[in-house]
């Protein structure tokens, strides 16, 4: 059988697998609240095991007929699809006139739209569900704040140069390249040892230092790619766009590297805003920029993209959430460290209450961001999820070298797609680190206050300048200082504590002066106190998306071809996210018919569904092709039928199943559909099938 029919029967069976997969969850929720039988699921279950079966043998057919590993293709795919995205102008490659710059992408006219409606699920299903305080910051940061959060000193990858040609790349990238070559070279396997040792330098990659992994890219040889010239020694370089502010140039700014620190810098405020109550989460949506090394794998990797984060602040001591119980029962596949060190290396469903009782997620907060995150990510949720295929999204825990030292936990949101299995979300419990780092620099307290029920004995720690010691040495500064001393936040305060214990000096700075502590001149120590309550810098659980990644991987979930002569290109989006709802053809170039599709049009406008108007003079076949190929879930036809009955077609997408409709009820019945309040099958059940075209 031809490769592109068995690459087709592949993609859908896929598909289906998906789909089924969604239905046995969803029957499985119906059954606890009593309103499905039993065997229902039992019935479901039976199904998707046959789907899975049916998967897999045509996986195998397509890999025995095209000689080709399932890698080349996931490549042949990935062609199919940049292909329609690229004519259809989803995307552009920015500067495209000039030559283009790596690492940069317009969004045409369907991706533009298809961006404005993730990031508007986005908003909807977690700043909205949750009351979150959004804010809109600037991108261009002074340097004192990305000092602050380490990504001045910190934010670098490791670089190689082409020593011939200049030319840089990513050096883990690099290393990562060649293991992955010598595990998949067919002609000249590994031996079991050799496997094994590259199989274990790549799971640590990502934490190799500049000289393990100048070593490792010697050891195996690696080489410049394209050009095969050899390469330098790694060394760090610092991913962020520097700038100056202002016409004298001389406050150095970074375009901003995440959006979360305009969130931190905000966060008195915040609490101020929030009735000085917690916990409560902040959110921003906004461009990021990152002078990535090497760009590749297109949309996934660029300099500059869309971020959605998330600050839910809490106390330290209490990281349940209210919210919890909603998603206990939710059970993505969880990628736990144990998993990722055991020998079957897979993840597992697990319930996220199981989850946290069995400690495998650390605390509720974070676990229900995941929940959350996984019904956000699917077909069918409350809002209606972007569409990702469930079985092909899973969080992965950190593990434990990957983690920074102050973070308490840390899960990936990662979606499978023709790259592998790629990082869309970061899910972090960051405990206090930020706010303590800002408090630090700026020396603005970044602490909430909570009351106890009833009285506590509790450490409290002493600050008490020694004034007369003060005011014989500094004279007219003594006050400040004594001021400046009693103001240190507790991590101050316990570091300078330690400096004079052990015999050195401190500096601390008072009105803008530097001055040097020695010990004797300030007492600093912990006293237990009965107390009606107490300041704390509250923890910081951070879930930070990539727009664009997510945008991606949705294009790649949902593409297939059609089977038939022509292979026909299809983007089975959902309602929610497609870039246009409807498209209204009249079925010929006629006055009276043209006019009675303008109408409709305009009445799908009024309500709010973005919609167009085919009236070329091609067949109607043709059209529905064209209207698949940007994923249009609803197409309505006029034909001489409406003029005599006002009564019209409409067809949906996947199915291709028609429908015969009264022209004033269409309107609101493809707002419902797009809004996923009303399924097709209840649509199919309501009204008369309709024979379809010929040419479909
Ligand atoms: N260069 C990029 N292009 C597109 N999206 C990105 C890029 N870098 C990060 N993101 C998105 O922002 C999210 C949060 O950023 P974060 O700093 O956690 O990423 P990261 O761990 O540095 O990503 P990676 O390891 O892939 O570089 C990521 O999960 C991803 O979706």
């Amino acid at each position: 059988m031809d490769a592109g029919v068995l690459e087709t029967a592949f993609l859908q069976a896929q598909e289906t697998v998906g789909r089924q997969g969604d239905i046995v969850r969803s029957l499985k929720a119906q059954l606890k609240d009593g309103k499905v039988e039993r065997s229902a699921v039992d019935e479901a279950i039976e199904m998707l095991k046959q789907v899975k079966i049916d998967l897999e043998r045509k996986q195998k057919a397509l890999e025995d007929a095209t000689g080709k590993t399932a890698s080349a293709n996931k490549e042949a795919f990935r062609s199919a699809m940049l292909n329609a995205l690229e004519r259809r102008l989803f995307f552009i490659p920015s500067f495209k006139i000039y030559g283009s710059v790596a690492g940069f992408y317009d969004y045409g006219p369907p991706g533009c739209a298809m961006k404005q409606n993730v990031t508007q699920t986005w908003r909807n299903h977690f700043i909205l569900e949750e009351n979150m305080l959004e804010l809109e910051c600037p991108a261009v940061t002074p340097e004192i704040v990305l000092k602050a959060s380490g990504h001045v000193e910190r934010f670098t990858d490791f670089m190689v140069t082409d020593v011939k040609t200049g030319d840089c790349h990513r050096a883990d990238h690099l290393l990562e390249g060649a293991l992955e070559a010598l595990l998949e070279d067919r002609k000249n396997p590994a031996s079991p040892e050799a496997a094994k040792a590259a199989r274990d330098l790549l799971a640590r990659v990502g934490e190799l230092g500049a000289e393990e992994l100048g070593a490792a890219l010697t050891q195996y040889g690696v080489k410049a790619p394209d050009t095969k010239n050899d390469i330098s020694a790694p060394f760090p370089f610092n991913l962020m766009f520097k700038t100056s502010i202002g016409p004298r140039g001389d406050l150095v700014g970074y375009l901003r590297p995440e959006t979360a620190q305009g969130i931190f810098v905000n966060f008195k405020d915040l609490l101020y805003y929030n009735g000085s109550k917690l916990p409560f989460a902040a959110a921003q949506i906004g461009n990021s920029y990152r002078n990535e090394i090497s760009p590749r794998a297109g949309l996934l990797r660029v300099r500059e993209f869309t971020q959605a984060e998330i600050e839910h602040f809490c106390n330290p001591a209490d990281k349940s959430h209210p919210k919890f119980q909603s998603v206990a029962e939710v059970a993505p596949l969880l990628y736990s460290r144990e998993l990722q060190m055991g020998d079957e290396k897979k993840p597992k469903r697990i319930p996220l209450g199981t989850a946290v009782a069995k400690g495998i997620i650390a605390n509720e907060t974070l676990a229900y961001f995941i929940g959350r995150t996984y019904l956000f990510a699917q077909r069918a949720s409350q809002w209606g999820g972007v569409g990702l295929n469930a079985d092909r999204v899973r969080f992965r825990q950190h593990l434990q070298h990957e983690m920074a030292h102050y973070a308490e936990d840390c899960w990936d949101f990662e979606v499978e797609c023709s790259y592998g299995w790629v990082e869309c979300a970061g899910l972090a419990d960051r405990s206090a680190y930020d706010l303590n780092a800002h408090a630090a620099m700026s020396k603005v307290e970044m602490s909430a206050y909570e009351r106890f029920a009833e009285p506590q004995e509790v450490d409290v720690l002493s600050i008490v300048p020694n004034k007369k010691e003060l005011g014989r040495l500094f004279k007219k500064d003594a006050k400040a200082i004594a001021d400046a001393l009693e103001a240190m936040s507790e991590c101050d305060a316990l570091e300078m504590a330690g400096k004079l214990a052990a015999g050195q000096a401190a500096g601390i700075k008072a009105d803008g002066q530097a001055f040097e502590m020695q010990p004797g001149f300030v007492e600093i120590k912990k006293q237990r106190k009965k107390m009606s309550g107490r300041n704390f810098t509250p923890a910081v659980i951070e879930p930070s998306f990539g727009i664009g990644r997510i945008l991606y991987c949705v294009f790649e979930h949902c593409f297939y071809t059609r089977e038939g002569d022509d292979q026909r290109s299809v983007f089975s989006f959902t309602p929610v996210t497609a870039p246009v709802k409807c498209t209204v053809f009249p079925l010929l170039q006629r006055a009276e018919l043209n006019e009675r599709a303008e109408a409709m049009s305009a009445a799908l406008t009024r309500e709010r569904l973005s919609n167009t108007v085919d009236t070329t003079g091609t067949t109607i076949g043709k059209r529905y092709a064209r209207t698949d190929e940007i994923g249009v879930p609803f197409a309505i036809t006029i034909d001489y039928q409406t003029v005599e009955d006002s009564t019209a077609t409409l067809r949906e997408r996947d199915s291709t199943a028609q429908v015969r409709v009264p022209l004033a009820e269409l309107p609101a019945l493809v707002r419902r559909l797009t809004d996923m309040e009303l399924s097709w099958q209840e649509v199919a059940a309501k009204y008369p099938a309709q024979a379809q075209a010929g040419d479909e």
